[in-house]
């Protein structure tokens, strides 16, 4: 018997609709049929207050996740660092694509300014304000909010320095103007540049079609930087960056808890073979609580809250 197509749920900002897109067209290779449903989230209307003062993780996939659970879509495609650590009950991670470039981006009207003591930098990311007033603690940091496109027209119409955006979104909407610095010296969001699909976990149907999807290496890394973050934070937003990455057999992780105003660095740095990868998140964010993160994290809490 023909299987009805898979409903896949989208929010419906520019990056959203690619990233489903490249979903459907996956699923297309491999003989699947599909159907497109754009679903309103509430992240994307919000545009003034900063994310972490409306006090929602999942803020972007809140939307969706209703939208699965009540069963008017079938599978759900997220930006995998938008994802909470923790799933609704019933969701399952049913597959995480091959990971795009990891790193930040400083979209700028002209270098120079990095040089000059007072310059202002747009971003409403308080992992990327942190390390940017690490590096450049005379700077000022203004918020920026909004999706990708939204950013980038913010920050043709203000007089900042540059803004800073994730270099795989960019890339997906093909948005990445040439004036363009890699911030190679930035610790990216935890599973930046990764998409995750999600489904119900009884949709057997739809768990066997994305399997196909799935790259194990991402997964695997994704899943270290992930268990990092839910270690340290318990439930908050804090300045958090973690990257996995396997090179020469091995994984290469590094992991960094700021404070808000950026003066306050602990981070740590780690090799390992895949074979010690299951507790290496969370070892590596114990380590961190241990050398003081636990106190920084109260601190933060105490502001955020
Ligand atoms: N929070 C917004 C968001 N979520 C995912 C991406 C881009 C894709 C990615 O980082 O995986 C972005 C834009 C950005 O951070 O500039």
């Amino acid at each position: 018997m023909k299987h009805q197509p898979i409903k896949i749920g989208t929010r419906d900002s520019e990056l959203a609709l690619w990233q489903a897109k490249k979903v459907a067209k996956e699923l297309a290779n491999l003989g699947y049929e599909t159907e497109l449903i754009p679903v309103k989230s509430t992240g994307d209307l919000n545009l003034d207050e900063p994310l972490y003062e409306m006090g929602i993780t999942g803020i972007f996939t809140k939307t969706l996740d209703v939208a699965l659970i009540k069963g008017k879509i079938d599978i759900a495609v997220h930006s995998m660092k938008d994802v909470p650590t923790h799933l609704p009950k019933g969701v399952v991670e049913a597959a995480v694509l091959p990971r795009a470039d990891v790193s930040d981006l400083l979209i700028h009207k002209g270098e120079d300014f990095l040089k000059q003591k007072q310059a202002t930098i747009a971003t409403g990311s308080l992992r990327r304000k942190a390390q940017w007033l690490n590096k450049y603690p005379t700077h000022k940091v203004v918020n920026l909010r909004g999706n990708v496109n939204t950013r980038m027209q913010k920050l043709k119409d203000n007089n900042w320095n540059g803004a800073i955006f994730a270099a795989a979104g960019l890339e997906r909407i093909n948005l990445k103007p040439k004036n363009n610095l890699v911030l190679d010296w930035m610790i990216p969001a935890p599973a930046q540049g990764a998409m995750l699909v999600v489904c119900m976990e009884n949709n057997k149907y739809c768990k066997k079609a994305l399997a196909n999807l799935n790259d194990a290496e991402t997964e695997i890394c994704v899943h270290i930087e992930r268990e990092f973050l839910q270690t340290l934070e318990g439930g908050c937003t804090a300045p958090i960056g973690a990257l996995a990455e396997f090179k020469d057999g091995k994984i290469h992780f590094k992991g960094a808890l700021f404070s808000l105003d950026g003066k306050q660095n602990i981070e740590v740095k780690k090799i390992v073979s895949p074979s010690e990868a299951t507790q290496l998140g969370k070892n590596c964010a114990r380590e961190i609580l241990a050398n003081g993160g636990k106190e920084l994290m109260k601190a933060i809490k105490k502001v955020l809250k």
